[in-house]
């Protein structure tokens, strides 16, 4: 039968060893072990069940994840399950939830901005979850610009209190997950005023609710802001609203590792960097930048499954219709796609090393590289989400109509991952901090003051000038050192050419505007030489298992030469390539969709994704769609009668005045 034969059949060409690619996508045999025993748990467990989730009302899928949410909290603490555990429950269980709040951001910023004596006093209240809570920063008039919060934060020395407030309409909080219905507790960025002088913002863990009747306590005004896009998807989170009417909390609640207020009302700044008031930002971003390899692999399992399943004319010889993956077209927007999920992979896990450096170089007072952590995980963050907002989008365009009806999966996905453009920083504003960080570090240049990180190519500013690429023939294409000196080239001259129109500006904050669109390309640049060179680096560990490293490596050029392809205006109008140059780019990626087909449903495989997990009738495992489609339809509760309910009010009449019409 079509389907099962079909991806058989797919999988028994493949090249290499998958269960050895399952190894390097999961990161480690041990990652492997847990993602693989826990995704199976979730997926034989009744109560994680998703396949209604689209029809519910929003009180009933609200309800819903409650429960789920509440099971899952009993398997973890039935089952004894380790952090890493727990966060893979989480994970499978495939439902965005206040839990993620709780432990991906209020308790990472009491451990990032609290002193000792805070962390010991609310965390274990917070890890036994006998508090939840949220993180309160965005408010109705500002979420980009967290220097504009209005919220206040008025010291008393009388009743050595702070009087959290909020003074407009505007400065309600607006928008912050699991706040609507279910925390008691929140992480509210407010303005430290004390004597009437304001000292920017700052964070304070405020009580919400009564730990008895999950009332608000008094001055407290909390609700739900509303349904959001899509069906399902992130209407599981109870996004909330917030206000303050002269709200008393003790002095010892404002978070206080970055700077204190004495009882006396003094405020003292410790010697950490102010900017560790923003330090859970770049906490998330990085787990961010993971997520979107999950999302977009997500997608690109699903396409690629059904496009080896799908059929549509070249009638063969053999009487059978072509496999629609064997399209060039089709082949031409799956595979950067499917290259695209793997780079993404492997750059967030470097993002995750760097940012455990950078943490363990902060406990130790070394806050050198918090800017290039602050500059990557908003420049990868950005980069990721978007492409992997668009490549959902195009996978959903991949599988035709039926990519269009809930039951591929895809519509949901796309719903519930699209905010990551704006959430945790919208991501041009996100660009632009990018920018700012190449500006700054090009006119160090020649200073004396050395590039780190990942500007340290800047410090060969004047080769990078020059510099011609060398390619002739196609394959040359395929060299490492060509491709990384071509993307260096490109980010070189477009940050270069950036900083010269921008010193033309006797204002540079006037400049800075004016050129913001230039400026967000260079960003743009710079982050996709990032993930070009960490695949490269991940080229060069040991990478066991029979063809294993073929295929990443196909994969990696894939990646780099359709992004050459794609913005192929800057390669030229920065003359780091020529024209003819650029052709054999072309051939080169060609060729290597041609490399990469007969291995393209193991390359997805290799992702390890259940059936559960995908929530997807056409990228099933077995490859059975157009019977679970059939399936699949009758099950909605439109079909639940033959006549529809509103027969006998709204179709009946019509159909008996046009009977009537059609006598006279
Ligand atoms: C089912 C249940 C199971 C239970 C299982 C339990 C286990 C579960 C386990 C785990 C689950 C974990 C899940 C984790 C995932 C989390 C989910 C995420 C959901 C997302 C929810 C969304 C939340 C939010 O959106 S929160 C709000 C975010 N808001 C923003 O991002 C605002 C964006 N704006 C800004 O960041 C900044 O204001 C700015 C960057 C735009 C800067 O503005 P600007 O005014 O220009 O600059 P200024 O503020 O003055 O700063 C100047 C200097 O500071 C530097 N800088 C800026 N930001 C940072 C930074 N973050 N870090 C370091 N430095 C920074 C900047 O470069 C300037 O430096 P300079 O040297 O002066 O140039
Ligand atoms: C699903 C979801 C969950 C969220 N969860 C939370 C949460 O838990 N806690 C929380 O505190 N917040 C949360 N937020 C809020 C989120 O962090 C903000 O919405 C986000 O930071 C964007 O800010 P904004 O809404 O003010 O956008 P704006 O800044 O108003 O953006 C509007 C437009 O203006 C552009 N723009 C803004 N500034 C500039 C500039 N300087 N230069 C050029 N263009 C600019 C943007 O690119 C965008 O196109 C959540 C948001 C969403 C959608």
């Amino acid at each position: 039968m079509a389907g099962f034969d079909d991806l058989a059949s797919e999988r028994s060409k493949a090249q290499f060893d998958v269960e050895e690619m399952k190894v390097i996508w999961a990161g480690s045999r041990h990652t492997l072990e847990v993602s693989d025993r826990i995704s199976r748990l979730v997926a034989n467990d009744p109560v994680f069940r998703k396949d209604t989730r689209t029809m519910l009302s929003r009180k009933d899928l609200f309800k819903n994840t409650l429960r789920k949410a509440a099971h899952a909290w009993k398997r973890i603490i039935e089952l004894r399950l380790s952090e890493e555990e727990a966060a893979e429950l989480r994970f499978y269980v495939d439902e965005p939830a206040f839990m993620d709040l709780h432990w991906g951001m209020f308790i990472p910023t009491i451990k990032g901005q609290g002193t000792e004596e805070q962390q010991q006093k609310w965390l274990p209240l917070a890890y036994k979850m006998k508090i939840i809570g949220c993180y309160a920063q965005t408010e109705l008039g500002h979420g980009s610009n967290v220097q504009g919060l209005e919220t206040t934060a008025t010291f008393d020395p009388q009743t050595d209190e702070f009087i959290i407030h909020s003074p407009t309409l505007t400065s309600s909080k607006w928008w912050p997950g699991g706040l609507g219905k279910v925390s008691t507790h929140a992480v509210v960025y407010g303005r430290l005023i004390i004597d009437s002088k304001d000292y920017g913002v700052n964070g304070f863990i405020v009580q919400l609710r009564s730990l008895d009747d999950h009332l608000p306590l008094p001055g407290i005004t909390i609700g739900d802001i509303g349904m959001k896009f899509g069906s399902g998807a992130y209407n599981t989170m109870d996004n909330g609203v917030l206000r303050f009417d002269h709200v008393r909390i003790p002095r010892d609640q404002m978070l206080m590792r970055v700077s204190q207020v004495t009882r006396e009302g003094k405020l003292v700044q410790s010697n950490v960097p102010w900017q560790l008031v923003y330090g859970t930002m770049v906490y998330v971003r990085q787990k961010i930048v993971s997520d979107a390899s999950c999302a977009l692999s997500r997608a690109v399992c699903i396409a690629t499954r059904y496009s080896a399943v799908r059929r549509q004319f070249g009638l063969q010889s053999n009487g059978i219709e072509t496999q629609v993956i064997d399209y060039k077209t089709q082949q031409s927007r799956l595979f950067p796609l499917l290259a695209s999920a793997y780079a993404f992979r492997f750059v967030g896990e470097w993002l995750k090393w760097l940012y455990m450096d950078v943490n363990q170089r902060l406990q130790a007072s070394d806050f050198s590289t918090l800017p290039e952590a602050h500059a990557c995980t908003a420049g990868l963050k950005s980069l990721t989400t978007s492409a992997t907002a668009d490549g959902i989008e195009e996978c959903r365009k991949l599988c035709g109509g039926h990519g269009y009806l809930c039951s591929s999966g895809l519509p949901e996905l796309f719903a519930v991952y699209i905010p990551a453009c704006t959430y945790e920083g919208d991501n041009i504003v996100l660009l632009l901090q990018v920018a700012r960080f190449l500006i700054k570090t090009v006119s160090q240049l020649g200073s004396g003051k050395e590039p780190v990180g990942t500007t340290v190519y800047m410090g060969r500013v004047e080769q990078l000038m020059q510099c011609h690429c060398a390619v002739q023939k196609a394959e040359d294409w395929l060299k490492p050192s060509v491709i990384l000196e071509a993307f260096e080239a490109r980010s070189m001259r477009m940050s270069v050419a950036s900083a010269q129109n921008l010193a033309k500006f006797d204002n540079q904050e006037e400049g800075f505007l004016e050129l913001s669109a230039d400026l967000v390309q260079a960003a743009v640049a710079h982050c996709q030489l990032i993930v070009v060179s960490k695949f490269i680096e991940k080229l060069q560990q040991d990478i066991p298992g029979k063809g294993v490293k073929g295929q990443l490596e196909a994969l990696c050029n894939i990646y780099a030469l359709f992004i050459l392809h794609k913005h192929l205006g800057d390669f030229l109008s920065t003359g780091c390539i020529t024209p003819k140059q650029a052709s054999l780019a072309n051939a080169q990626l060609r060729s290597l969709y041609s490399q990469v087909r007969p291995n393209a449903i193991a390359l997805v495989d290799a992702f390890n994704y259940t059936d559960h997990y995908l929530s997807s009738v056409l990228g099933r495992y077995d490859g059975n769609v157009y019977p679970k489609l059939y399936e699949e339809a009758w099950k909605d509760p439109l079909n639940d009668s033959v006549v529809p309910d509103g027969y006998q009010e709204y179709i009946q009449p019509i159909l008996k005045q046009q009977l009537r019409n059609a006598r006279l």
